[in-house]
């Protein structure tokens, strides 16, 4: 316990009420470590005509209800499908008629061992339909439980995790794959104690909805780093006041069981929840929306495929028009990928069509202080620049200035922060939302700290007319060149020449080529566009044509010659 916990549970006087002091030391307990919170789980109520079911998602007025819950399955020779309302519409023996039609309908569920399925009714006898034998109205974003998984499940594992492609740390949004329908039927359907086999490195969790159907029993118990919790949803569905959707999700790695149903049928949607980048979604390199949808991408497109526009290449500049923190080291990791609206549009047009675009912080009301020094005037090489910085950085302190009565502040920012004049951006727009950058300290007799700020910026280096990238755009991609012919038990060496443009999206970027992947890291995306070579061997038959352009990342694979397999 750290003294602060120490000090919390002595000061209750804990010799005179010891009931107290256990009460405390298990409230202690539960809030020692954040994996305490393992699980969660809650209750939707039913409720059939309710057309104002979204008005409250809102406010805290109502809480979500859910219509009556409708299965469609599959009979089993394909050729009708059956449907069932739960709770049933029909009450007593003839509701659960429906329920033994489905049943009849199912197969018995396995699990899995060792890496195979088993069939074993003594450790698991329940029904089942795969995800691809029915469907159902039911949606768990509907009534909130998506959400509140990400606020109380995420935090613990929001962080990157490795063997994926992907590298973003935004690792926010959960997706809940609706996986099984269970029937849990008395006498003595159950689940015995097991941990869930995971399908995929990004799964992190499952969900259960149970749907209100009456049965007793079939308790599910968690258990989690010494911690248990039971969710009994007994009778549930039995009376009209009482017909409610039951849910409970739990991390991968928690073992949990369902014990034996003593009567009825309990009847569960299981769902596999997988974690995701929320945002980013328009920056990805196979984007989520469909960036043609975009006017600016046709105009940007129209005006690349034209001579008139920048023949020899030019940089444009584009403030961005929301807020973002972008001095801090926690959001500059955040961005690009945290870009949105606009921004976010004006980023991925060009990171799909030209690759080189990148994000900068800038000061531009450096001329300002100009007033004050009278040897610079507008003829000055840097007069009416910006001052571009070499990306985006955390705020920068410096000690300059405090003895150098004769330097002038444009000299002074220069130095300490990282950064260019730049005068020939073509800019839309101007500046926006600014952040500080840099503190420094103030020549004169008395020291003072000043404080610049800077602006986030997207810098895009537009290619020549005649440049490959433009040519592409054009004319298509061109062909990949067959890089070599050979027998099938002949093994080729291929020299794979990658060529990355700086963009962070490219790190985490593999390739699949049979002799293994080639992954980018970020000591091989170097700032600048860079050949970086991998000998590679793969069988000459089976080589896949790398396409020639993937991602803002060029690949030529040329033989380097032929060795024999042994
Ligand atoms: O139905 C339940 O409560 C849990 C089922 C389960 O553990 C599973 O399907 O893996
Ligand atoms: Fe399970």
């Amino acid at each position: 316990m750290s003294s602060y916990e120490d000090k919390l549970a002595h000061s209750s006087a804990e010799e005179d009420n010891p009931e107290e002091a256990s009460f405390l030391s298990k409230i202690g307990g539960a809030v020692s470590s954040h994996k305490s919170v393992f699980c969660c789980g809650g209750s939707i109520a039913i409720v059939a005509d309710d057309d104002s079911r979204f008005d409250y998602v809102t406010t805290n007025k109502k809480q979500l209800t859910s219509p009556p819950v409708i299965l469609r399955w599959d009979l089993p020779n394909g050729k009708a499908i059956r449907k069932l309302t739960l709770p049933p519409i029909v009450k007593g023996k003839k509701g659960q008629t429906a329920i033994k039609e489905l049943l009849q309908d199912c197969s018995p569920a396995t699990f899995g061992k060792k890496g195979e399925e088993v069939l074993d009714e003594t450790y698991r006898k329940a029904a089942k339909l795969d995800n691809n034998q029915f469907s159902t109205n039911f949606n768990p974003h509907d009534v909130g439980i998506i959400d509140v998984i990400t606020q109380m499940l995420l935090p613990g594992i929001a962080k990157p995790f490795t063997g994926t492609e992907s590298i973003w740390e935004e690792h926010l949004g959960v997706i809940a794959e609706l996986y099984k329908l269970n029937i849990y039927s008395a006498p003595s359907g159950k689940f015995r104690p097991h941990v869930d086999t995971p399908r995929g490195a990004t799964q992190f969790g499952s969900l259960v909805v149970c749907l209100p159907n009456p049965h007793q029993g079939g308790q599910l118990r968690v258990a989690h780093d010494g911690l248990d919790m039971e969710w009994d949803w007994s009778n549930k569905g039995e009376t009209e006041d009482d017909q409610s959707i039951e849910w409970a999700a739990f991390y991968s790695d928690c073992e949990h069981e369902v014990k034996e149903v003593t009567s009825g049928h309990r009847v569960t949607l299981t769902y596999n929840l997988y974690v995701h980048e929320r945002v980013g979604g328009i920056m990805r390199d196979l984007p989520t929306p469909d960036l043609s949808s975009m006017v600016l991408y046709h105009r940007v497109k129209e005006a690349l495929a034209s001579p008139a526009f920048m023949k020899d290449g030019g940089t444009l500049g584009f403030y961005c028009r929301h807020a973002y923190a972008h001095t801090s080291d926690y959001h500059n990791e955040r961005l690009p990928m945290a870009l949105k609206g606009l921004d976010a549009v004006f980023y991925a047009t060009f990171h799909h069509l030209v690759h080189s675009v990148g994000m900068h912080a800038v000061m531009d009301d450096l001329d300002d202080e100009r007033s004050s020094f009278s040897e610079f005037d507008s003829n000055d090489e840097d007069y009416n620049a910006e001052l571009v910085a070499t990306g985006l950085h955390g705020i920068q302190m410096s000690e300059e200035g405090g003895d150098d009565e004769s330097a002038s502040v444009r000299e002074i920012v220069k130095d300490a922060w990282r950064s260019k004049w730049r005068k020939d951006i073509h800019w839309f727009g101007g500046p926006g939302h600014q952040e500080i950058a840099l503190v420094h300290l103030a020549y004169g007799n008395q020291p003072s700290m000043v404080w610049h700020y800077s602006s986030a910026a997207i810098l895009v280096k537009v290619p020549r007319f005649n440049s490959k990238v433009r040519k592409e755009l054009r004319e298509g991609p061109r062909p990949c060149q067959e890089t070599s012919s050979g027998d099938q038990d002949k093994w080729a060496y291929h020299s794979i020449t990658i060529t990355t443009i700086m963009h962070s999206s490219n790190i985490g970027t593999s390739f699949a080529f049979p002799a293994g992947p080639v992954k980018l890291t970020t000591e091989l995306v170097g700032p600048e566009p860079a050949p970086v070579i991998f000998a590679l061997a793969f069988p000459t038959p089976r080589v896949e044509k790398p396409s020639c352009r993937f991602a803002g990342i060029e690949l030529v694979s040329r033989p380097l010659g032929l060795i024999t397999c042994v």
